[in-house]
């Protein structure tokens, strides 16, 4: 596959700020008995979304599959504990998968066959992924590629007009 063509780099303060928005819209459909976060993205997303949503009980589900922008297959490392199996009843209802984003849906659809019935949100959505979540914030083309503040640092750009993303 082409890697994407597109940047869209996201600040500390901007992805605060989408998650907290993205908090906005899930406590119209809780209440959530737990947080699931996808690891590692989703991590920081479910630590803003438990703190927003006063949900102290969070677990993960750890999945691995891009090395850097390069999908590989995937692993599912870890699932969820049994505590936390049983507050969703075996299916996942009254719980809530959060994650970064949904690019080809991929991790989304794993996830899911897991939890068919946990309410999944991501922060930000790509078009192929985006029929695998129930809520997320912003949608990006499929040819972007969205740097997170965790993953990067302040560095010279070159202009638009040469040829920078
Ligand atoms: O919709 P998909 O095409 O499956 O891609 C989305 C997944 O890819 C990234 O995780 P990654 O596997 O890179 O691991 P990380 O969260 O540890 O960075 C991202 O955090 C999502 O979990
Ligand atoms: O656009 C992306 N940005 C960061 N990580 C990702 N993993 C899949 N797609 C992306
Ligand atoms: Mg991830």
């Amino acid at each position: 596959m082409a890697p994407p063509e597109k940047a869209f780099p996201v600040s500390w303060d901007q992805f605060h700020r989408d998650c907290r928005a993205l908090t906005w819209r899930l406590n119209e459909v809780g209440p959530f008995q737990a947080i699931i976060a996808i690891t590692r993205g989703g991590l920081v997303p479910a630590a803003i979304v438990a703190r927003e949503l006063g949900i102290r009980v969070i677990d993960t589900v750890c999945i691995a599959s891009y090395d850097h922008t390069r999908q590989g297959d995937l692993k599912a490392l870890k699932g969820v504990s049994a505590d936390v199996a049983k507050l969703g009843g075996g299916t996942g209802k009254g719980l809530l998968i959060v994650d970064d984003l949904v690019d080809t849906g991929k991790t989304g659809r794993l996830v899911r066959s897991m939890m068919p019935d946990a309410h999944f949100a991501a922060v930000y959505a790509k078009p192929q992924g985006k029929p695998l979540v129930d809520t997320f914030i912003t949608e990006v083309s499929q040819d972007t590629w969205i740097h997170f503040p965790w993953d990067t640092a302040l560095s010279f750009q070159p202009p638009i007009r040469d040829g920078a993303g």
